[in-house]
């Protein structure tokens, strides 16, 4: 049984005029995902833009999404990644106890560029000192470095790490190779959302999709329907988003997705923090005629 399964919405942090992180709007977004069917909520993910929140907001959004997590019943999924060992052993460490959690997300390092046997060791270290299971994160496309099948199977072996969300760009080779060899128990999840339903047909046990801010119901129907061996209907609902995926990724994520939720009035300004900037008007514009 896998631990993971189903659509995870990586959720927006929604700041407020004043730039300070809402709460409550988070709340409101995390409960609607849940609501149409999300299995369950990430906190702290790249689209959450984690990397320009300070300890304190950090904090703030775990608690959010915890508190809802809680009162349903959902799993939380929390990013506690970073580029050397010892802060991402403390970010684990900081996840004792909080309700709901029943994972990390762990991005490969980034920046280091280390070998892959030390990216394997990182991870084993991490898991051993970690008291919530991992999900590694390879994205080596914002990392610089990845982690080929063997490495991945590896990983895969160690009984405190759970999954992997898989974002390399495509559906290659080592994704293949990892989806056929993993053991039953770990959860592939695809990481790049215009392949999400490729990865489930070939075994993937569901995804952390950024695209299902909207649209939610429909990428929860597109995976359950694949993981039910459903091809037809998944196939059809999978060409029907895929404009929507490419329209939200057209500019640096999450830009677009914020310039949609704040049009469609669901987040109170469409900010970003530097070093991203806000989506173009076009680029929102192009992605809200598709939702209409
Ligand atoms: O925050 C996430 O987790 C995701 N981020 C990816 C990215 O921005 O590269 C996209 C994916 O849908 C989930």
């Amino acid at each position: 049984m896998r631990l993971l399964e189903g659509v995870f919405v990586p959720a927006v942090t929604p700041f407020d005029e004043s730039g300070r992180v809402d709460v409550a709007c988070l709340e409101r977004l995390l409960a609607g995902f849940l609501d149409d069917g999300a299995a369950g909520v990430v906190a702290l993910g790249t689209t959450g833009e984690a990397s320009a929140l300070d300890d304190a907001e950090r904090r703030a959004v775990v608690d959010a999404c915890a508190r809802v997590c809680a009162d349903r019943g959902a799993p939380l999924v929390v990013g506690a990644g970073t580029n050397d060992t010892r802060t991402t052993i403390a970010r684990h460490e900081e996840l004792a106890g909080v309700p709901g959690v029943v994972a990390s997300l762990a991005v490969v390092p980034y920046y280091v560029r280390p070998s892959e046997p030390g990216i394997v060791a990182h991870f084993a270290e991490v898991a051993e000192r970690s008291p919530v299971p991992l999900v590694v994160y390879n994205v080596p496309y914002r990392t610089a470095r990845g982690l080929g099948a063997d490495a991945l199977l590896e990983l895969a072996a160690h009984p405190r790490i759970v999954g992997v969300k898989q974002a390399v760009g495509g559906v290659d080779a080592d994704t293949l190779r990892l989806l056929a060899a993993a053991p039953r128990d770990f959860a592939v999840l695809g990481g790049d959302d215009a392949y999400l339903l490729p990865v489930v047909l070939m075994g993937g046990a569901g995804a952390i999709a950024a695209a299902a801010h909207v649209r939610t119901a429909d990428f929860v129907q597109m995976i359950d329907d694949g993981l039910a061996g459903r091809v037809a209907e998944a196939r059809a609902r999978a060409e029907a988003l895929l404009p929507v995926v490419l329209a939200l990724f057209a500019e640096p994520n999450p830009a677009v997705i914020k310039g949609v939720l704040h049009a469609q009035g669901r987040i109170p300004t469409p900010d970003v923090r530097l070093p991203l900037t806000p989506a173009s008007k076009p680029a929102v514009d192009d992605a809200l005629a598709l939702l209409r």
